[in-house]
């Protein structure tokens, strides 16, 4: 069994590409990183220590590499794999389109069997958004055939992999917790079993609930902390008031997603512990710069913040803690972000007010938009006093 995995990132080695090797896949990355193409592709290999006292390293093997920029490599890889899988990053998923629905042309034509695509990306419905750009690819006569031959199952998966420090590029440390859902509903019948995966028929609730409960929790570690000089999430995980703002948040998206989902609430209160436990393994180094990276795609109407925070507007549940994280977030400009960067560039141009309506879609007479402008201007006097 062959698997295609583009991105041989941190999620990549550290998640995706461990499990589909430990599933008895072959796996094959692709990556537009060169060097890292013909380091995998030297070695054959690359380990993944556990975040943890014992520090457990497995090593994988027998994996190999194709440049990104190689079409044709790419192309021929899709046309012969089993399952086709993705963590590069929801904004990268266009970039990958083009190949994925030459492949698929490529395998009707060869009368093959369904191909699973799954988008392991931090965003609800990661691979219908995918399917959406494969099929822009595809003459318009093509796409009813290549709906029957490619399954595009939604996906949710969760473990934390900081930016690395090994000396070994190829050595990925991970927290020892992980979670990879995937909706049962849109797969092939005779689809083999993938270790470690949880099949679902409804993925609505769990990815809601991973989106909405860490990632939201982690944004909020890294935007307060950012504010307050902390480098790393466990730093600002030792800072009380980061703490209980972070927890602060994750009642209001709990109670939101309780309602929702009818989530049992004490249970969903041990989920809020657990994850708070895990953003301060003390094994992890974990960047503030990496958690609240891309903070446009952050503040945007359907992710980690705002999307709560329209859900609970719907059932009259206040969230002020998100509001103040919506506002944080307008503060974090950190180093080599290019939206953070874009993000600074639209409020100094255009105002907070303007930069708010356009980034997060909550326009101008909407209560929450005068709630995020207040507390903008709140954050905005007490760092001026600092
Ligand atoms: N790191 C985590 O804790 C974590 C956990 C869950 C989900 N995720 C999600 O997984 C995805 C990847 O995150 P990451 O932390 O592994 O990022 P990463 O930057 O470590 O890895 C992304 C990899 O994708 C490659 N890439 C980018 N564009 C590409 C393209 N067009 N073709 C092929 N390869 C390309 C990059 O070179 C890089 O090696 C993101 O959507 C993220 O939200 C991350
Ligand atoms: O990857 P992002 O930028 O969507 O979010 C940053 C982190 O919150 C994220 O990578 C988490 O570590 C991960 O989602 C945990 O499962």
């Amino acid at each position: 069994m062959i698997a295609v995995h583009f991105g041989a990132g941190n999620i990549g080695l550290g998640f995706i590409g461990l499990l589909l090797s430990q599933s008895g896949y072959e796996v094959k990355f692709v990556d537009v990183n060169e060097e890292r193409v013909n380091l995998i592709n030297e070695r054959k290999s690359f380990k993944v220590a556990l975040a943890s006292e014992a520090g457990e390293t497995t090593e994988v093997q027998g994996v190999s590499a194709i440049n990104g920029r190689d079409a044709d490599k790419v192309i021929d890889a899709i046309a012969e794999a089993d399952i086709v899988t993705t963590a590069v990053g929801v904004g990268a998923l266009p970039y990958l389109a083009g190949n994925i629905a030459e492949g698929i042309k490529r395998r009707l034509a060869a009368g093959q069997k369904p191909l699973v695509v799954i988008a392991c990306e931090n965003a609800i419905g990661g691979s219908t958004i995918l399917k959406g750009h494969v099929l822009e690819k595809l003459d318009p006569g093509l796409r009813e055939q290549a709906e029957r031959a490619a399954a595009f199952p939604d996906a949710a998966v969760d473990r934390i992999v900081p930016l690395q420090q090994n000396e070994d590029p190829l050595q990925v440390t991970v927290e020892p917790f992980y979670e990879w859902v995937v909706d049962r509903s849109a797969l092939p019948a005779d689809f083999p079993h993938l270790q470690g995966v949880h099949f679902v028929d409804r993925l609505e609730p769990y990815i809601e609930r991973k989106l909405f409960t860490v990632n939201t929790g982690h944004c909020c570690a890294a935007y307060f902390g950012y504010l307050k000089g902390h480098d790393t999430i466990q730093l600002a995980m030792q800072d009380e008031a980061v703490v209980a703002i972070v927890r602060k948040a994750l009642e209001e998206t709990g109670k939101t997603i309780v309602r929702v989902h009818g989530f049992d609430p004490e249970e969903h209160k041990r989920y809020i512990e657990k994850i708070l436990e895990r953003f301060r393994n003390p094994y992890l180094i974990d960047e503030v710069s990496r958690v609240g990276r891309s903070p446009i795609r952050k503040i945007s109407p359907s992710d980690r913040l705002v999307r709560p925070m329209t859900l609970a507007y719907e059932l009259d549940i206040e969230t002020p803690a998100l509001t103040m994280a919506v506002a944080a977030a307008l503060f974090f400009d950190s180093k080599d972000d290019p939206e953070a960067a874009e993000l600074q560039q639209a409020i100094r141009e255009q105002g907070v007010s303007a930069t708010i309506a356009k980034y997060t879609g909550l326009q101008t007479d909407h209560p929450l938009h005068a709630a995020i402008v207040k507390e903008y201007d709140r954050i905005r006097q007490e760092q001026e006093g600092k």
